[in-house]
């Protein structure tokens, strides 16, 4: 695991480079798209690149990690919708490349079967991006989840909840219940991923996920067993890494052609 320790905007544009260093390399790529705030910074550089240099999605395909349970097509918080809005309507990805868990299926249990296999005929994921929660979850995989779990529903905590009622008006009561997401198997079966955590209110999650102990009481911890990973964090999400030194010395060193 590679952690990274820079100013926000450095972060974002880290990110953006392993993005678009994938994309040259291989058109076709298969990338792993995540919600929620910490990724809008890279998705703006991404747009950025394709809008002044080029950058062509036109041949990639994407993978969302997660969906609410029974938010209406049209809610502007349906994680589709969001993922739409963000990156995949302001680049040039063609009609179709971009899928996600169906949150408004009636067999459910079909729906994640179905989806696991979307990835899988689509070649796995090269490329994923990850945010994580205050209580170390990743994608919607909260604490207690397998480690060796896919693509199902879960419940979410009431802490998940609580965090992201701030996307739902500032009210509990609005955030869904449930939701479908990628397991941490299924995210644990792509090929590079990639972390971003900012602010104070990561830096537990993000000691455990890099320093702690395996466990599915801090579900990011099982990145420890994947051979490459890059956390890319700042100061104040990086305050509680007891090894913050050794990671910024060793990034500082580290040889440019190398990437991440
Ligand atoms: N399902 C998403 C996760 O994929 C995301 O990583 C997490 C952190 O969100 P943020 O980046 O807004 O802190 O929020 C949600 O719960």
């Amino acid at each position: 695991m590679e952690v990274v320790i820079a100013p926000a905007p450095e972060l974002a544009r880290i990110a953006a480079d392993a993005v678009e260093r994938l994309l040259r390399a291989r058109p076709t790529a298969v990338l792993g798209l995540a919600t929620g705030s910490s990724p809008l910074a890279v998705y703006d550089e991404l747009v950025r690149r394709h809008t002044e240099q080029g950058l062509s999605f036109a041949h990639a395909r994407a993978f969302m990690l997660d969906e609410y349970v029974g938010l209406a097509a049209d809610h502007p918080e349906r994680y589709r919708n969001v993922i739409e809005k963000e990156i995949a309507s302001r680049v040039d990805f063609a009609p179709g490349a971009v899928q996600g868990p169906d949150g408004l299926a009636q067999d459910v249990t079909g729906a994640c079967a179905d989806y696991e296999r979307a990835i899988a005929d689509a070649g796995g994921v090269d490329l994923q991006i990850l945010g994580i929660g205050t209580d170390g979850h990743v994608a919607f995989n909260e604490p207690g989840s397998s480690l060796a779990s896919r693509t199902r529903i879960k419940t979410l905590t009431r802490q998940t909840r609580e965090d992201n009622a701030r996307f739902f008006g500032g009210d509990v009561d609005q955030v869904p219940t449930h939701c479908l997401t990628q397991g941490l198997a299924t995210i644990m079966a792509a090929r590079h991923l990639v972390l971003l955590a900012t602010g104070r209110g990561k830096a537990e999650a993000v000691h455990q996920l890099a320093e702690g102990p395996v466990s599915a009481m801090w579900p990011a911890t099982v990145l420890q067993h994947h051979p490459h990973v890059t956390v890319l964090v700042d100061d104040a999400a990086a305050s509680r890494l007891q090894l913050a030194d050794y990671y910024r010395e060793t990034y500082a060193a580290k040889p440019g052609w190398q990437g991440l």
